[in-house]
């Protein structure tokens, strides 16, 4: 029976996107409510001018904020956000003293977070730069330096911690692909990788082969040497595998001891003798575990992209193959046809 494989969850990266997303928006919505209650203020102060302006400014704000809800805002609309704020911050100074400092120290913060990477610390310098100057030169110097050491200290635990988090998210997305045991692509990235074959070759028209691989009785081999032995033969196919298979050919474990292998620009019958060649580089030499040599076979399917196909059929096409070569007796490698998406025998 043939097997079906479905889209994967959400990646971790996706989930992260949201999230950022999720902030940055609700930091543009606090923005804007924020200025509209400073309006207020400033009205009462009989401070027309200076409300009118905030005022624009929160109305602006808050409706972008809804208008953009659960999507990315544009980078533009996040400028003139953090400007408009540093506008306000450093006139609330000028005319304020100390009152207008305290605005100063969630916007630096914000900047981490509306910002993503090294714009983020490339902003909140420029702020810290931006609002230590105005304190110095607006208040004495007792206070002006009080308030640029502060401020610089902020900006330096927020940059010291987004290099970590940035080093912390390159690692776990690492880890989310990376196959503990073999040290291969996991399953996660497989729907972007034949996502990005089938978009190459519908704009391009550059050819794209998947080859299925499967070991042969491996349940058989776990029962006799044990599970740990079966890993440490996973680990030396895994190794053989990646001698064989060029620069630009991406190796998956996708299972237990199920392989996939994408061929960019690689037809049919290229990707045919690069699977007769895996084949025999598996069964040809045995396999020295800890305790034992044994030897084992490989079977496997192959199948060219077709044009307007989904990366589902694809993946099922190349699956069907694998299960003839299978059922014919394994060892072996079977290829479906364009034509015809039936298993063909290798010639
Ligand atoms: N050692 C080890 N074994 C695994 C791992 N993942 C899956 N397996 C085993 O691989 C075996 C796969 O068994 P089956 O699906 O029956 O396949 P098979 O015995 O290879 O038979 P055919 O594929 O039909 O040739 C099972 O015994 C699993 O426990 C792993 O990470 N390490």
């Amino acid at each position: 029976m043939q097997r079906t494989v479905t889209k994967s969850h959400a990646s971790a990266d996706e989930l992260l996107q949201k999230f950022k997303i999720k902030v940055t928006g609700n930091i543009i919505w606090a923005g804007g409510i924020t200025e509209l209650l400073l309006s207020i203020a400033q009205f009462l102060l009989g401070n027309t001018a200076q409300a009118l302006v905030i005022l624009a400014a929160g109305i602006f704000f808050t409706m972008m904020a809804w208008r953009y809800q659960g999507q990315r805002i544009p980078i533009l609309i996040r400028v003139v956000f953090v400007a408009l704020l540093t506008v306000i911050s450093v006139m609330s100074i000028y005319l304020n003293g100390h009152i207008g400092v305290y605005w100063t120290y969630p916007l630096l913060v914000a900047c981490f977070f509306v910002f993503s990477g090294a714009a983020g610390i490339v902003a909140a310098v420029a702020l810290t730069l931006i609002f230590s100057a105005t304190a110095v030169l607006t208040m004495p110097l007792d206070d002006g330096w009080r308030i640029a050491t502060t401020l610089v200290i902020i900006c330096v635990l927020g940059s010291v911690f987004v290099v970590l988090l940035t080093e912390l998210q390159k690692l776990l997305r690492k880890m989310v692909v990376t196959d503990t045991l073999t040290g291969l692509n996991n399953r996660h990235l497989v729907t972007q990788v034949l996502e990005q074959s089938i978009y190459s070759n519908a704009r391009y028209g550059r050819a794209a082969t998947l080859v299925m691989a499967d070991l042969d009785h491996f349940k058989q081999l776990n029962d006799q040497h044990g599970h740990l032995f079966g890993d440490q033969i996973l680990k030396q196919v895994a190794e053989r595998m990646r001698t064989v298979l060029r620069k630009e050919d991406q190796l998956f474990r996708v299972g237990g001891e199920e392989f996939l292998i994408v061929l960019p620009s690689t037809k049919l019958e290229e990707a045919m003798r690069a699977a007769e060649k895996l084949r025999a580089l598996v069964a040809d030499t045995a396999f020295n575990g800890k305790n034992a040599t044994v030897s084992i076979t490989m079977s496997l399917g192959v199948a060219e992209l077709s044009k307007g196909q989904t990366w589902v059929e694809w993946l099922n096409a190349a699956d069907t193959a694998l299960l003839e070569a299978k059922r014919k007796g394994r060892n072996q490698v079977r290829k479906v046809s364009k034509a015809k998406p039936e298993a063909q025998a290798i010639t």
